[in-house]
C-alpha cells in the first residue's frame, strides 16, 4: 500500500507555491465597487458593535456610579447603534456572499475555459473526478476568502487602529496591554503558515483523490461487479475515507489549539485591562464612572483581531485549493490560438501531415509522418495497436500542435494553410473526428445530433439521421428525437452511439472527416450501411478513416500504413496486397 501523507507524518508533504491566495485577488478586480462595499459594511458592522459596547458600559458605570437612571440621550444613541449593528449585519452577510458567489461564478467558468484550452493532453493525464474537485470543491472553498477574510482583515485593521488611538487618549497605559496581545493574536497564523497550508494541501489532496476514485467507481461499476472486485474497491473508498477523515482531523485539532491561543490571549488582555484600569482609577488618573468603558473598549478592539486571526488562519489553509484552481486558470494552451488567424477559403479541401514528429512528453509517437488526404479522396490509416494513428487523428484535429513538422490545409486553389493559423472557429467547422465511443451529452436526441450545427432544420436533420440509421433508433425512442438520453447516451448501444456519433458530424457538413475506429462497434451489415451513408458525398470532402476491420480499410482510395512513427508503405489495397505490406497490420490481408 503507498505511504499516506495524512496517516504517514514522514511523508513530504503537498507543495504548495506561495503567493497562491494573492495571485487569485485579481479576481476581485471586475467587482471593485461591490468589493468596496463589502468593506464599508465590515467596517460599520464592526465599528458599531464596539461603539455599542463601549457606551453600554460607560452608561452602566455612570448609572451605577451615580445611582441614577441612564439619560434618554445614551438609551437613544445604544437603541440607535443596535440598529445600525443589526442592519450592517446582515448588510455586511448579503454583500460578501453576493460578491463571494458572483467570484466563483466567474472562477469556476475560467478554470473550466483552463482545463478546455490544455484538454485533452491533460484530461488524459488526470482522473476525472480530480478535475471536478479542482472545478468544483476547490474554487467552493475560495468561498471563505472572498466572503469573509478581505473585508474581516481590513475592518478589523481600521476599528483597531481607532480604537487604539481613542485609548491612548483617554489611558495611555491600556495600551500598552492591546497592542502586544493584538501583535500576538495576529502573529500566530503568520508563525505556523507553512505547516497550516501543508495541512490544508492534504486534505484537498485527500479530498481531490477520494472524489477521483468515487467517479472512477461508479462509472465501472458493471466491470467491478462483473469481476468480483466490488469488495475490494469498497475497502479502498473506505481506506481513501479514512485518509481524508485523518487529514481533516490533523487540521481540526491544529485549528482547535489555534483557537484556545486565540482564547488564552484574550484572557490575559482581560486581565491586564483590569489591573490597569483598577490601577489608573486608584491613581486617579481615570475617573471611575470611564473605567467600564475603557475595559469594554479595549476588549472590544481585540475581538475583531482575534476574528480576523481566525480567519487569516483558515485563509491559509486554502492556499492549496487556491493554487489547484491558479494553476488550472494559467494551464498554457496546448494548440494556442494564432496571432494573426487566416480565414479557411471556401471550396474544396485536402489535408496533409509534412514530416510530423509528436510525442506526449516521454518516448516519440511519431517520427516524421508525411500524409495526404487530396479533396474528395478517402485514405485508410492503418497500424498495430499503439502505432499512433489516433494520435494523427487528433493532431488533425488540432487538439494539440506537432513537436516538429506542420499539419496543412489543401485547399483547392491558393497555397496550403499551416492549422497553427488558421482562424481557430472555421477550422472547426471544416474538420470533424468521430472516435468509437464518442460521448454524447445529456440532452435530446436532436440537440445531441445539432451539437456541431445547432442551426441544421429539421429536414436536413432527418436526412443525415436516415443515412446514418438514425431514423430506426428514433423510432424505437419513446419520443423520438425528443427524447432525452441518459447521461453519456448510457442507454443506448455502442453501435447506436456510433451512429448518432457519425450524423452529428455529417450534419455539420464538415470538409475533412477523419474516423477514429468509428464503425468498430458494428457488425458487418452496419458498417456496410454507414459506408453506403458516407459515399453519397465523400467527392465533396477528405476522408481519413483508421481502421483494423479489413472490410471498411478495403473501401479506401488510398491506404497507409504506420508504422514505428512513420508512415512506411502507401498505396491502393491491392498495391499493397501485392506486396505483403498489410499482412503485418491486417491479419488476414
Ligand atoms: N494522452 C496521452 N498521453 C500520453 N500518452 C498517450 C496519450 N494518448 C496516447 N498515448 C500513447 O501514444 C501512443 C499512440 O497512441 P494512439 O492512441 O495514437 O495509438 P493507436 O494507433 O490509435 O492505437 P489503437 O489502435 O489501439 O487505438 C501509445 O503508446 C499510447 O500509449
Amino acid at each position: 500500500m503507498s505511504a499516506n501523507p495524512a496517516t504517514n507524518p514522514a511523508a513530504p508533504a503537498p507543495r504548495v507555491p506561495s503567493g497562491a491566495l494573492r495571485a487569485l485577488l485579481p479576481a476581485l478586480a471586475g467587482h471593485r465597487a461591490m468589493a468596496v462595499r463589502t468593506c464599508a459594511a465590515a467596517l460599520v458592522d464592526q465599528a458599531a458593535l464596539v461603539a455599542l459596547v463601549t457606551l453600554a458600559a460607560h452608561t452602566v458605570g455612570t448609572a451605577l456610579l451615580e445611582r441614577a437612571a441612564p439619560p434618554p440621550a445614551a438609551v437613544a444613541a445604544l437603541t440607535v447603534l443596535v440598529l445600525v449593528r443589526a442592519v450592517s449585519t446582515w448588510r455586511e452577510m448579503d454583500l460578501s456572499h453576493d460578491l463571494a458567489y458572483r467570484v466563483l461564478a466567474a472562477l469556476r467558468v475560467r478554470v473550466f475555459d483552463g482545463l478546455a484550452r490544455s484538454a485533452p493532453a491533460r484530461i488524459a493525464g488526470r482522473r476525472s473526478g480530480d478535475l471536478a474537485a479542482t472545478a468544483m470543491a476547490d474554487v467552493e472553498a475560495l468561498e471563505f476568502l472572498y466572503a469573509h477574510t478581505t473585508a474581516t482583515l481590513l475592518a478589523s485593521g481600521a476599528v483597531f487602529a481607532a480604537g487604539t488611538a481613542v485609548l491612548a487618549a483617554v489611558e495611555p497605559w491600556t495600551v500598552a496591554v492591546v497592542l502586544p496581545v493584538a501583535a500576538l493574536l495576529a502573529a500566530v497564523p503568520l508563525l505556523d503558515a507553512r505547516t497550516r497550508t501543508e495541512r490544508g494541501a492534504r486534505v484537498r489532496e485527500e479530498a481531490a483523490r477520494l472524489s477521483a476514485e468515487a467517479v472512477e467507481t461508479v462509472d465501472g461499476l458493471r466491470e467491478l461487479l462483473a469481476f468480483g472486485a466490488l469488495d475490494r474497491r469498497r475497502a479502498r473508498l473506505a481506506e481513501r475515507g479514512r485518509a481524508l477523515g485523518a487529514a481533516q482531523r490533523a487540521e481540526a485539532s491544529w485549528e482547535a489549539g489555534a483557537a484556545a491561543v486565540r482564547e488564552a490571549l484574550v484572557v490575559a488582555a482581560v486581565a491586564g485591562t483590569v489591573a490597569v484600569t483598577a490601577w489608573s482609577v486608584s491613581a486617579g488618573r481615570l475617573p471611575g464612572a470611564w473605567a467600564p468603558a475603557v475595559m469594554a473598549l479595549a476588549l472590544g478592539i481585540l475581538a475583531p483581531v482575534a476574528e480576523a486571526a481566525a480567519s487569516l488562519g483558515r485563509a491559509g489553509s486554502l492556499r492549496a485549493a487556491a493554487a489547484r484552481v491558479g494553476a488550472a486558470i494559467g494551464a498554457p494552451a496546448l494548440a494556442p490560438p494564432p496571432r494573426d488567424p487566416r480565414p479557411v477559403p471556401d471550396g474544396p479541401l485536402g489535408v496533409r501531415m509534412r514530416g510530423v514528429h509528436f510525442d506526449y512528453g516521454g518516448a516519440p509517437v511519431l517520427t516524421g509522418v508525411d500524409l495526404t488526404v487530396p479533396a474528395g479522396r478517402t485514405v485508410a490509416l492503418v497500424g498495430a495497436s499503439g502505432a499512433g494513428k489516433s494520435t494523427c487523428a487528433h493532431l488533425l484535429a488540432r487538439f494539440w500542435d506537432p513537436a516538429r513538422g506542420a499539419v496543412e490545409l489543401l485547399p483547392g486553389d491558393g497555397p496550403p494553410l499551416d492549422v497553427r493559423e488558421a482562424a481557430d472557429a472555421d477550422l472547426r467547422r471544416a474538420v470533424a473526428v468521430v472516435g468509437q465511443d464518442a460521448p454524447l451529452f445529456h440532452g435530446t436526441l436532436a440537440d445531441n445530433l445539432r451539437l456541431a450545427a445547432p442551426d441544421a432544420g429539421d429536414a436536413d436533420l432527418r436526412a443525415v439521421a436516415r443515412a446514418c440509421g438514425v431514423d430506426r433508433i428514433a423510432a424505437h425512442l419513446p419520443d423520438g428525437y425528443a427524447t432525452v438520453l441518459g447521461e453519456r447516451g448510457a442507454t443506448l448501444s455502442g453501435g447506436q452511439r456510433a451512429r448518432i456519433a457519425l450524423a452529428r458530424a455529417l450534419l455539420a457538413r464538415p470538409r475533412i472527416l477523419v474516423l477514429d475506429e468509428t464503425t468498430a462497434n458494428l457488425d458487418t451489415a452496419g458498417d456496410a450501411e454507414l459506408a453506403a451513408a458516407l459515399a453519397a458525398d465523400a467527392p465533396r470532402r477528405a476522408t481519413l478513416v483508421i481502421a483494423h476491420r479489413a472490410a471498411t480499410v478495403r473501401r479506401a482510395d488510398r491506404v497507409a500504413v504506420l508504422e514505428e512513427g512513420r508512415i512506411t508503405a502507401e498505396g491502393t489495397w491491392a498495391e499493397l496486397a501485392a506486396r505483403g505490406a498489410l499482412s503485418r497490420v491486417l491479419p488476414g490481408a
